[in-house]
Order: C-alpha cells, then sequence, then structure tokens
C-alpha cells in the first residue's frame, strides 16, 4: 500500500499533558499527538504540564522569571566570578560574543547550570568523564535564593523529562526501560542555560542578527521556557523553510536531540532550529533550554529495537530536504560523552583550549577559530 507523504510542517503542534492522566481516550489521543511530533516534526509545544501549570512548582517558574533579568544584571565582576573559563565542566557564565555556533559568532550572554554532581575523573580517565561535575554560581549574597531557585526548577523539569521518555517509550511500543538502559544506574547530571539575547540597538552591524546560529541539540531531549512575549526562535521543516515558534505561556517547547534520534534508528527526528536576535527597540529576549541527556558512557549507535510497524513510520515522513545545521556525525562511532566534549570545545573554544589542550589542537590545528571555523 503505498503510503501517504506527511507535507512539511508549518505550525509546531500542541500536546496537552493532563491527558496523560485524562480517560483510556484522552491518554490514546495524547500519544497519537506524542507520534505525529516525534517522527514528523521533531517539535512541540506541551502544556499543562506539572512543572508550567498552577500546581507542582508552578512557583518557581514565576521566581525564576523574576530572578533572571537580575542575574544578567549583576556587575560584570560579578559574573565573572564565575566565568566558564574557570571550569573543566563548561559550566558557569559566557560574555556575550564568546560562544560560535556553524563558525558564526552568537549574540547571547549565557550562565550553563546544572544539576549537582561531584566530577569523578582523575589523571589518566578518558576526558570526557570530566564533563560532568560541580556547577559554579554568583556569590549567594549578590542575589540571595538564586541558587536554590534553579536547583528546585532543575529538579522538577527533570523529573517532567524522565516521564516524557516512559511516554515516547511508550507511542514507540518498545519495553519499558528501552531508552533508559542509556542512563547511569547512579545519579546523572542535567544542564540548563539561562540566556538573554540582546536586541539590535544594542549590537554592531557587523555582530550580525544571530541569536544562535542553526543548530542541532546533542542529547536526547531539550525543555524550552522561553521567558519574555519575544519572537526569534525559528525552527527547519524538510522543505528548508524557517518556521517561528513564538513564546506561548505556560508551555515548554520541547524538541527531539541527536542523541534520541540516533537510538531511536531515526525514528524520531532532532530539528534544525536557531535564534533571530531581537530587533532594535524590542529589549532583551530570555529564555531557558534545559537539556536532558543519556549517560556520558552511552553509545547510542546501534540504536534500540523498534517495531516494523513503527519504523514503517519513516517512509510516510519522506526524505529531510536541506538542513542547515551542525551534524554531530561522531555519534556513529563515539559515546555520547566525547560527542558532547567535542561539541562543547567547537562551542567554546576558549574553555576548551584551556582545560583539553590536545583535543583542542585535533579539532582546530591552525589555532583559536574567529570565524569559520567552529560549529
Ligand atoms: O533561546 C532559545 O529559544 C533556543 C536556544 C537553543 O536552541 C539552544 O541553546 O540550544
Ligand atoms: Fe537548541
Amino acid at each position: 500500500m503505498p503510503v501517504a507523504i506527511e507535507q512539511p510542517f508549518q505550525v509546531i503542534p500542541t500536546l496537552d499533558y493532563s491527558l496523560v492522566d485524562g480517560s483510556p481516550e484522552e491518554r490514546k489521543r495524547f500519544k497519537a499527538d506524542l507520534l505525529h511530533a516525534l517522527v514528523n516534526v521533531g517539535f512541540m509545544y506541551l502544556k499543562n504540564t506539572p512543572v508550567t501549570q498552577a500546581r507542582g512548582i508552578f512557583e518557581q517558574v514565576n521566581q525564576l522569571l523574576g530572578y533572571i533579568p537580575k542575574v544578567f544584571d549583576l556587575p560584570v565582576e560579578t559574573k565573572m566570578t564565575c566565568s566558564m573559563l574557570k571550569s573543566p565542566h563548561f559550566l558557569g557564565y559566557s560574555r556575550q560574543g564568546q560562544e560560535f555556533t556553524k563558525g558564526a559568532r552568537d549574540n547571547r550572554e549565557q550562565f550553563d547550570f546544572a544539576t549537582d554532581y561531584a566530577c569523578t575523573w582523575k589523571e589518566g580517565d578518558m576526558e570526557w568523564k570530566r564533563l560532568w561535575g560541580p556547577p559554579l554560581y554568583p556569590p549567594e549574597e549578590s542575589l540571595p535564593g538564586f541558587r536554590k531557585c534553579i536547583v528546585d526548577y532543575l529538579n522538577g523539569v527533570a523529573g517532567l523529562g524522565f516521564k516524557v521518555v516512559e511516554l515516547i517509550e511508550e507511542c514507540l511500543k518498545v519495553p519499558a526501560g528501552s531508552l533508559a538502559q542509556f542512563y547511569d544506574e547512579e545519579r546523572m547530571q542535567q544542564r540548563l542555560k539561562l540566556l538573554k539575547y540582546v536586541d539590535a540597538s544594542n549590537l554592531r552591524p557587523e555582530d550580525g542578527t544571530q541569536g544562535v546560529g542553526p543548530h542541532f541539540d546533542h542529547g536526547l531531549l531539550t525543555f524550552l521556557l522561553q521567558a519574555t512575549a519575544h519572537p526569534g526562535l525559528q525552527v527547519q521543516n524538510k522543505a528548508g523553510q524557517w518556521i517561528d515558534a513564538p513564546p506561548v505561556p505556560g508551555t515548554f517547547v520541547v524538541n527531539i536531540g541527536k542523541a534520541l534520534e540516533i537510538a531511536t534508528q531515526n525514528v524520531c527526528i532532532a530539528t534544525s532550529h536557531r535564534v533571530i536576535s531581537p530587533p532594535k527597540g524590542m529589549g532583551s529576549r530570555y529564555s531557558v533550554p534545559y537539556f536532558q541527556s543519556f549517560s556520558l558512557a552511552a553509545k547510542v549507535n546501534q540504536g534500540i529495537p523498534i517495531p516494523q510497524e513503527i519504523l514503517d513510520l519513516k517512509r510516510g515522513r519522506g526524505e529531510t530536504g536541506i538542513v542547515e545545521s551542525v551534524n554531530y556525525s561522531e555519534y556513529a562511532t563515539e559515546c555520547n560523552g566525547h560527542v558532547q566534549l567535542i561539541g562543547r570545545i567547537k562551542s567554546h573554544p576558549d574553555v576548551g583550549e584551556k582545560w583539553y589542550p590536545e583535543l583542542f589542537n585535533e579539532l582546530f590545528p591552525d589555532g583559536r577559530p574567529s570565524f569559520g571555523a567552529a560549529y
């Protein structure tokens, strides 16, 4: 029987998480919507989650929204006390213009935070083991309560993330735990970024308008909180068109990372996305992506066994078109940690050069890039 080819998506589907705990019919509808989003879009809005609705840790989201402008407004010397240059784990503060995507400078300022984790790496171990380690925060007295707010928020979103992975297993009709086999048995470290994109009146003409360039997320799933009303996030469909993903209050934008794509034999798709700097006079855009990850040691290239009826959905999707993005081809041979380490060094070459000089030299034999070499 011929398979209907999906048209390139023009809108990002919205899923109602409250249906998960609804009647059997409602749960079935949720799973059908989720399967469509996983296979054909790679992006979705998720509303009515325990984190974003008026129960659960909703208060933490409100608190976080209040703290975000304040942490960026701290004096630069205070922010630099937790500079990412001090961290072999690529955690901490990065000034605007320190990060690259596909070789071009990103016009965004950011803090990378993570769940607490004691680094277990020691001299002689694989270098990627050093990626997970203690986060750096601004001094408590500079913004009392901020650290606790981030930790509570991280724990809340992480809980939601693990539940969504279980739902994905159900949708793909694979045994429970098929994806969870790529977790560590003990604790794992999960990360988020606080991002500030200044508007064009704060940029020089030569800075361009790249908030963040076209890229795939590397990991399992990303849960993005768009913290202001600014447009700017765009998602690329298989025809190569850039589709707007404007903020919708009370939702997360959830997207699939490359590791999940490969682990599911490309049934779930990672979709390229980018952010355009806000136009002049619109003020700064803030956002908070949470990146859920597999174990650093996980090798996902084999992919999990998936029933044929689900694999067949790939045919209905048709070929993907032009994709302007980084590709993470290293997953074919390397473990998750090594792929992530390469990505981090390419995104933050100054941090990579300091802490991973050998790998840095392999990736950048001509020295620190200005433009055109990095992701
Ligand atoms: O700021 C956003 O809306 C998206 C950020 C993003 O895609 C990323 O940091 O991976
Ligand atoms: Fe992203």
